[in-house]
Parts: C-alpha cells; structure tokens; sequence
C-alpha cells in the first residue's frame, strides 16, 4: 500500500461525498444514535495481544504526543485495520460522557456502524484524513473533530490508524501533523525492531534528513536480505542491489546513492551473530519449509497463543517466498458481510459501499509470497466455495469481473477450532479441507510441553526481552509447574512483568506474579495451583527442612531474608 503524505484537506469533497454514501449505503440515519459496536474484553485483549508491539511502540512515542498537544483537550487513539479502538490516551475530561464510552478501547469505529468519521474513512480510503465537526455523517458525532493517518508494516500491510480526536472547534492542522508524526514513529520502530535486525539501511536526499522520522528506513539480515522498509523507504527499494550494497558501503560513513544519501550502522545492542538463533528450525519446521517449496498449503492447529502466527512468520522468513509478501488476515475479525469483497478484491462499482477505486484484495496483495489465513474455521459457506475455486484454478475472480487473474501465492491456514468436526457438522466444506490440508501442524499447548522444551522456550523468550535477566532455577520450577492456560503468550507475559519487577537482578520466586487457577485445566499431581500457592507451599516447606531458620531458607530459596520475611507475614495473614 502507498500512502500519500499530503495532508488531506477537509474540502476534499469528491471524498467526503464518497464517504457520505457509502454511510447511507449502510443503512445509516444521519439523526441515528452513535452507539458504536464494542468488542467483549476478552476479544479486545486477543486484538491488542495481536498488536502488542506496535501498542508498545506507541506507548514509547506518548512523549511526542504530550509534548506536541501540551495542555490541549484531544485524546490521541490507535485503531486497527477493522476500526477497533485498541489504545488511547490523552486528556481524560475531553468529550461528553456518550463521547468518552464511544471512543473507548474496544468500540468500532469502522464506516459500516459510525459513517464518515477519521478513523473508518481513513481505513476505507486508505489514506491521512481529517473530518471536522459537521463533516461526520452522524448529527451525534458533529460535536467532535478528528485527524487520522494510517500505520503500515514494515511490508507495506495496513495494520491501523493513529487518530487525534479534540472537540469541535479546538481542532488544529497541527493534529493532523502529530498524528502522522506519531504514526511515521512507530512505523519505524517495528522496522528497526523486527525480528533478526543486524543492519539499519538510512535514505534521505541531503545528510540534514537522515534519521528524520520521515526519512527512509529498511532492515536488513546479517546477509543483506530485506526484512522490511518504513514507507518512505519504500520508494527507494526498486532501484536498490541490497546484497551488493552491504559489501560496499562502510559502516557509519555517508555514501552517495541514486539522488540521495545512505547511512548503514549495525541495529544497537543486536547480539552477535554466533549466539545461537532463538528460532533454529526444529525438524517439523523443516519439513514444512520443503513442502512450501512446492506450493503444498499448510494447515496449523492449536489452542490460543501457543505461537500459530509467529510459527507462520517464521517460515515466511526462511523460505524461497521471504522477499514476497506475507499477508495476514484473521478471518474472524472481518465483519461477514466485507470477508468475500477484501479477500477476493472487487472492481470499481462493484457493489454500493465499496471504494469507488476498487481492491485488490488479500489474495492478490499476497502474489508472490505467503496467504496467511487465520481462524479460518471462521470462513463464511460462501467465501469457502470461492476460496476452494482460487486454490483449483490459480486464479482469482474479483467481485464483478467475470476475467479469472493468475496468482500465485503460498496458502498457509490457521485454526484454534476442531476443523475436522467442522467438517463433520456441516460448518466447513470438506474438499476445501482436503484441498488445503496438504500438510498439518498441531502446536501442543505449553502445558504438554517436555520439561528440556519448556526451558528452552523460557531462554529464547528471556534472550528476546530487552535487558539481559536470570531466572533462578526455584523460579523456574515454578514456572515448570502451571498449567499456562495462555500458552506462550501468557508466558510470554509473566517473564516481562517478572523481568521488570527484578530490576536488573535475577528473577526469583518472589517476583512472579499471582497467575490464575483455571483448575480444570491444571496438571494432575500435587504441583498444581497458582503461581503463588505454590511459592507459599515451596516456602513452608523449605522452612521446614532449615528447621525454622529463615537465613538458611532465604539461602535455599535464593532470595533475601527480607523478602522472606515479608512473604512469612503476608502467609500468616492468611
Ligand atoms: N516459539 C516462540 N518463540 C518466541 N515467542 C513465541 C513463540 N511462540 C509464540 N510466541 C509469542 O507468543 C505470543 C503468542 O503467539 P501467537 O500470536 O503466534 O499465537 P497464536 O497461536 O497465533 O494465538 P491466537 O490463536 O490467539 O491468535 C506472541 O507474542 C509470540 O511472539
């Protein structure tokens, strides 16, 4: 996706006309209520999870936010590419009581629900927008004013907006600026974050706009393959022979490239490169990487979190697909209605409500790489049928066209749901199961997990944190012995908190977290619990075996007398 960077005005009215009826195609009323959907907190948390690091990113930008709006009474939110709101922040008292819960974590502001508005209009144009006041299709809306501007991956996929949000008649230009500053921030951290970072690549056409947020960024492997590029970067990539430039160019020294400048410098407290890699391809891996050399889809089963999704981008980034796209769509997140229109694609004026340009759609965005589809026991009968076509014919009909398009991409699917019984129930069409179970993984959940691969999950994830932490060999029996209903992610979790809470020493017993009991799911045998009974039960018992005394129990448990003590008093309590 290309984004233009020229701020949209608000008398763009082809645009906003555009937006108004696709808000009446919705079935909208301008007098309506503004009661946007909400999500369940548990769904919310699931969406957020999915976003943890660009959330986090955001949350390291907040001082540009602050800084930028000083004292002014705007709220600064994060939606995701359906609309949902999954982060804000900001001036708490701004709005009426109805705006506040509107533009609250987990309500939807896509077009379909709330009309023209920053955040769903932005995400239907796929462009920076900003709605003023009566500019909202809804009457309920117009007291507010909003800017917004898209966040992309660092593979060009639309992952959200970041949208600046003030009462009506206190909106400045400048919103719309700090919105796409913010926006051009995090893009770059997930950047210069991603995964196997060793090189940083900086582009700018003079040395006073390099490392300017807006300046071009792409990172690569220590081998110079592309690992991802910010949007202004983007433009720069065609005309560039990555591999080629990493033996020339010298480290830190500014180099002449095309009509601009580059800049390489090694990614800041990257490990070296012969620590072992956290991910080294276990032998399923293997086999499934042969199998999608030859186009064999791929179908992963699991319960949630136990790693469906980075077990996918893993394998993109080592297989012959890794310099194509890897499009990810969460089929249980795209309203039913939308599903067939943004994975198929659709022709200008396909339908009332699309957008009037048209869409490629996922599968095409994905030619030439990997068609991660996720939840795809969520697949509507409909869509089932047409996918089974795409997969039979290697070719895509768009909606409204009657011409078939080539395409070539590598079909990799997802379920947490019992697809086999699906099949069995009638909710899933047996030969498109068939068809695209060429292969199956079943990630186990933690709980089944050996005890040398629960340790060896618990170093990738430490080495992955970033401050180097220990964790003492009590804490880690601790951690051997819960039932991890979360699976990784809840692991994942609890070693951040742990690692936090240490402060620069190793992590002990004493700063796990309390973790829930879902007893129905605990191991048998007597180290079932939560995190803190069993501390409590390993404390007493220690105790027991030093015959009361507290320095040799503090000795033995590796933890000082007074946060011994300090649990003592709390265990009496009890
Ligand atoms: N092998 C692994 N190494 C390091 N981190 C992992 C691993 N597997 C999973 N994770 C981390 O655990 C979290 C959950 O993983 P992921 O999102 O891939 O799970 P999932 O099975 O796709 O979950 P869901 O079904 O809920 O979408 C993510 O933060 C991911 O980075």
């Amino acid at each position: 996706m290309t984004i233009s960077t020229v701020l949209t005005q608000p008398q763009d009215l082809a645009l906003l006309e555009r937006s108004w009826q696709r808000s009446r195609d919705y079935g909208l009323l301008q007098a309506g209520r503004s009661d946007p959907r909400c999500l369940p907190p548990s769904a919310l948390n699931q969406k957020q999870q999915q976003h943890e690091l660009l959330l986090r990113y955001l949350r390291h930008s907040l001082p540009l936010f602050e800084q930028l709006q000083q004292g002014r009474h705007c709220r600064l939110i994060f939606a995701d590419a359906e609309g949902t709101i999954l982060f804000t922040s900001g001036d708490p008292h701004f709005g009426s009581k109805a705006q506040k819960m509107a533009l609250a974590s987990g309500a939807s502001w896509h077009e379909q629900s709330m009309g023209t508005n920053a955040i769903g209009t932005a995400l239907s144009e796929q462009k920076e927008i900003c709605i003023l006041g009566n500019q909202h299709f809804l009457a309920a809306n117009q007291g507010i004013s909003c800017s917004a501007s898209p966040v992309l991956s660092p593979s060009g996929e639309l992952l959200g907006v970041i949208d600046i949000s003030s009462e009506a008649g206190e909106h400045g230009q400048d919103m719309m600026l700090t919105a796409r500053l913010m926006a051009l921030s995090v893009e770059n951290a997930l950047v210069m974050n991603h995964d196997d970072t060793h090189w940083i690549l900086s582009l700018a056409p003079d040395a006073g706009s390099l490392q300017q947020p807006w300046s071009g960024i792409i990172a690569l492997r220590e081998d110079g393959q592309l690992l991802g590029a910010n949007r202004s970067a983007r433009h720069w990539l065609p005309e560039l022979d990555l591999p080629a430039m990493l033996s020339d160019l010298r480290q830190g020294e500014l180099t002449p490239v095309g009509s601009g400048l580059a800049l390489l410098s090694r990614q800041p407290g990257r490990r070296p490169a012969s620590r072992p890699a956290p991910e080294a391809s276990s032998g399923l891996e293997s086999t499934a990487l042969k199998l999608m050399a030859r186009c064999i889809p791929l179908l992963i089963q699991g319960e949630t979190g136990t790693g469906k999704d980075h077990l996918v981008r893993r394998l993109h980034r080592q297989s012959g697909r890794a310099q194509g796209p890897l499009v990810a769509v969460n089929c249980g997140a795209l309203p039913a209605e939308l599903l067939e229109a943004e994975l198929f694609g659709y022709l200008p004026g396909a339908f009332t409500g699309g957008s009037r340009q048209g869409r490629p759609g996922y599968i095409r965005a994905a030619q030439g790489g990997i068609l991660f589809l996720d939840e795809i026991g969520e697949l509507p009968l409909a869509a089932q049928t047409r996918l089974l076509r795409v997969l039979q014919e290697k070719a895509v009909t768009p909606l409204g066209s009657h011409a078939p398009e080539p395409v070539d991409f590598q079909l990799v699917a997802a379920s947490h749901r019992n697809l086999a019984a699906m099949v069995t129930d009638g909710g899933f069409r047996q030969d498109l199961y068939f068809r695209m179970n060429g292969f199956s993984l079943c990630l186990p959940p933690l709980r089944d997990y050996s005890h040398d691969d629960f340790v060896r999950l618990v170093h990738t994830l430490l080495a992955e944190l970033e401050e180097e932490v220990a964790l003492d060999e009590t804490a880690l029996n601790l951690l051997g012995a819960y039932h991890w209903p979360g699976n990784v992610r809840q692991l994942k979790q609890v070693l951040e908190v742990a690692a936090v809470l240490a402060d620069g020493g190793p992590i002990t017993p004493a700063q796990l977290p309390e973790l829930p009991n879902f007893e129905e799911n605990a191991k048998a045998g007597p180290a079932t619990g939560d995190l803190k009974s069993l501390a409590d039960r390993l404390i007493v018992q220690t105790l027991d075996e030093c015959g009361g005394n507290v320095s040799a129990a503090a000795r033995r448990l590796k933890v000082s007398r007074t946060t011994l003590y300090a649990r003592l008093k709390a265990l009496k309590g009890n």
